[in-house]
């Protein structure tokens, strides 16, 4: 467990009750010149979905990307502070950042399967992290990563069919399933249903709340709907910084700060 934060401090937000999994340390991000996220600090649980929310630009995709280090992958983006995954920096250097990717899984807002069949898209982590030792326990991990994202019963008698052959809907369940196959204990999702309809949109609020009790979710969205219906926790962005942090309920129904109540009761945003 991590030493606790002192609640009192300027824009720092101790999680309300369980134990961290992730915590950030006055964590900065800057493209070039230009600051995109102010000495944020936050503890995010684990077996909880977190939501982050925010009018457009307040940084919720480039914070949440932090937490696997998905912003070094563009040029010219510079993260200060610390982020600790299990107690440990994340930014320590010799921090194999391909393993770290596997334990912190991405998900994104554009299905993004692989051009490959679907049985390749979820088989490829497991082997290239060495999960599997023979054929038929990789077949095990594809056939339970895809029970698990909800897509087995529609996807296995053509698993030999390119992933991006599949609805927008199945591909983003598939797209679950290729972060769950390699075991993450964190799976961060940035706006999973923006570019699905509200059935779809409702297969994965649905397959959300299922996996939470096994990892650490984050997930980004611009619905106070869905943040409401889908996370436990609650944190609001504003210019960069984060505002307001607690349960999901209390900041729906009892928020501290006016600019979270303008946030959520539309008055901006
Ligand atoms: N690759 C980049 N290069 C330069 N600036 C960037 C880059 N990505 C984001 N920004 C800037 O950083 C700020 C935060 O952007 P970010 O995408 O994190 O916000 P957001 O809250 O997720 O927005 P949205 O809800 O619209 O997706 C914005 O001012 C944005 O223009």
């Amino acid at each position: 467990m991590n030493a606790p934060l002192n609640a009192a401090a300027e824009n720092v937000f101790p999680e309300p009750v369980a134990e961290a999994k992730i915590s950030a340390r006055n964590v900065s991000v800057y493209y070039g010149a230009k600051q995109a996220i102010d000495s944020v600090s936050i503890d995010i649980p684990k077996n909880y979905v977190t939501a982050f929310i925010g009018p457009s630009g307040c940084g919720k995709s480039t914070f949440l990307r932090t937490i696997n280090r998905m912003n070094d992958t563009i040029a010219g983006a510079r993260v200060d502070g610390e982020i600790l995954l299990d107690g440990e920096d994340i930014y320590r250097s010799g921090m194999d950042v391909v393993q770290l990717r596997a334990r912190v899984g991405m998900v994104f807002q554009k299905p993004n399967p692989f051009p490959k069949t679907i049985y390749e898209n979820i088989a490829y982590g497991p082997r290239i992290h060495g999960l599997t030792t023979s054929k038929s326990e990789l077949d095990g991990i594809v056939e339970s990563s895809l029970q698990r994202a909800g897509l087995w019963d529609e996807v296995k008698d053509r698993l030999t069919d390119s992933g991006t052959a599949l609805s927008g809907g199945q591909q983003q369940r598939l797209c679950i399933a290729r972060a769950i196959a390699v075991d993450p204990e964190v799976i961060l999702m940035d706006e999973p249903c923006s570019a699905l309809d509200p059935i779809a949109t409702a297969r994965i609020e649905e397959l959300i709340d299922e996996l939470r009790g096994k990892f650490a979710i984050v997930i980004v969205t611009h619905s106070m709907q869905q943040a409401a219906r889908v996370s436990q926790r609650t944190a609001f962005f504003h210019l960069g910084k984060i505002v307001e942090y607690g349960t999901t309920s209390d900041i729906f129904t009892n928020p501290r700060q006016e600019r979270t109540k303008d946030y959520i009761t539309g008055r901006y945003g």
